[in-house]
């Protein structure tokens, strides 16, 4: 039986026939014409002919715009069109058809056979907890701050303030590349060392995510070095690079730390509604099937806003079990196929004050990530990471962030400086 991988759009258009336009993109995408094709033909090629699903027409209400007018169209692709990769398939998918006036790609399902090439993260939420020995509560992480131009001895104070803080993972800042004064291989030493001191004082273990960078070609050897030189974790900026070049990598057996996806460059296709990819397509469906265990993007609470139902639906996608149930078209669900949950990093600008509403939408799989909302405490770094967790703290005792203050002064200290978000 044929397989299919599912793409919906979102198309606007003020009058076109929508039914025409989806017929146009199944046909045009995958075996280019049909009509015109001899009858003998059509036989052979109606394997490699895409299929309208669904064409939901969205007219304006009286009065409004004609501007708002739009469709969701479905289309099914035969998996035989494309080979088992995340390029083939988004080149067919949403190649030429992304400069083709306003049309969004607002999802992706796989079929079954497709995903059967992608495992998925490695370790995932739980292999990521397993890691730390933390189950019962989120995760905290730091960001490093100002640290091109440092040398070696401020990166590992830093390092040390951070993890002194009890944070359970710090990730190098994603503009971090290999540099003469902080160059990898030293970085993971210092920091480990200070990783080591911390540790013996907060009793806790903890994931350092050494920023992956360089040439494609060098990437695994680079990972490779990495682990080998002690890095437990990596932070890998996925866009910049492609998801292949993660997928290639959580695939590598030798590559056997968790993997963090940053979201760099990611504003460049999913914020608007009319254009791009959505959010929860690209920082959630394909970074899950590519391999990422933790997967950072902008949160609806901080600097960088992203609306809240975007959010979720990142979520949603990154934390539901068994993602391939529903992904087949023609195809049986495969029960043993199963891909392990991303942790979700919602973050930039995240402080103290905003935990309680990080915990009420995302529960307690979540890690509360934060740079400046750590470095920036007014009692220092240390305190920073300590106000952070006596606010995670309170909030799953269902105490007010202001009662608990009033026995924590690093809360306090927070709270005072930046504010609670209701
Ligand atoms: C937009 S998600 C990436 C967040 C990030 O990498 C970062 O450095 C946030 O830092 P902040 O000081 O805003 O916590």
């Amino acid at each position: 039986m044929s397989a299919y991988c599912l793409a919906t759009y979102r198309s606007f258009d003020e009058k076109a026939d929508f039914h025409k336009k989806a017929q146009g993109i199944a046909v045009g995408l995958t075996v280019g014409s049909w009509t015109e094709l001899p009858e003998a033909q059509k036989a052979s090629m109606e394997k490699h002919l895409g299929k309208v699903v669904s064409v939901d027409v969205h007219e304006p209400a009286a009065g409004e715009s004609l501007s708002g007018r739009y469709a969701d169209i479905t289309i099914a692709y035969p998996d035989v069109n494309f080979s088992r990769d995340i390029p083939a398939l988004l080149v067919t998918v949403f190649g030429k058809l992304s400069m083709d006036g306003k049309i969004k790609l607002i999802d992706l399902k796989f079929s079954t056979d497709f995903l059967a090439g992608f495992p998925g993260p490695k370790f995932g939420l739980q292999g990521v907890r397993d890691l730390l020995g933390v189950h019962d509560r989120p995760l905290l992480m730091s960001i490093f701050k100002s640290v091109v131009g440092y040398e070696l001895p401020a990166l590992r104070e830093q390092f040390y303030l951070q993890a002194a803080g009890g944070v359970d993972l710090i990730k190098d800042d994603e503009i971090l590349f290999e540099n003469p004064l902080t160059p990898m291989e030293k970085r993971i030493a210092v920091c480990l060392e200070a990783a080591e001191q911390a540790s013996k004082e907060t009793g806790q273990k903890l994931l350092y995510a050494v920023n992956l960078t360089g040439p494609t070609s060098q990437l695994a050897a680079r990972a490779k070095r990495a682990i080998s030189e002690g890095a437990n974790a990596l932070l890998f900026n996925v866009l910049a690079y492609g998801f292949d070049v993660l997928h290639e990598l959580s695939t590598d057996p030798a590559i056997n730390v968790p993997i963090m996806a940053h979201p760099a460059m990611a504003g460049a296709t999913y914020p608007s509604p009319h254009y791009g990819i959505a959010a929860s397509v690209l920082l959630g469906k394909l970074m899950r099937i590519a391999g990422a265990d933790l997967v950072l993007f902008p949160s609806p609470y901080g600097s960088v806003v992203m609306p809240k139902e975007e959010n979720l639906a990142i979520k949603q996608v990154l934390l539901t079990q068994d993602l391939r149930n529903d992904y087949s078209y023609q195809a049986e669900a495969d029960a043993s196929l199963k891909l392990a949950t991303s942790f979700p990093v919602p973050s930039a600008g995240i402080h103290p004050g905003i935990v309680p509403l990080i915990l009420r939408d995302f529960g307690t799989d979540v890690i509360v990530n934060a740079g400046g909302g750590i470095h920036g405490h007014p009692m220092g770094t240390i305190a920073g990471g300590h106000a952070f967790r006596q606010a995670i703290d309170a909030t799953l005792q269902g105490v007010h962030l202001r009662d608990y203050a009033q026995t924590h002064p690093e809360l306090k200290a927070a709270i005072d400086t930046w504010g609670i978000k209701e």
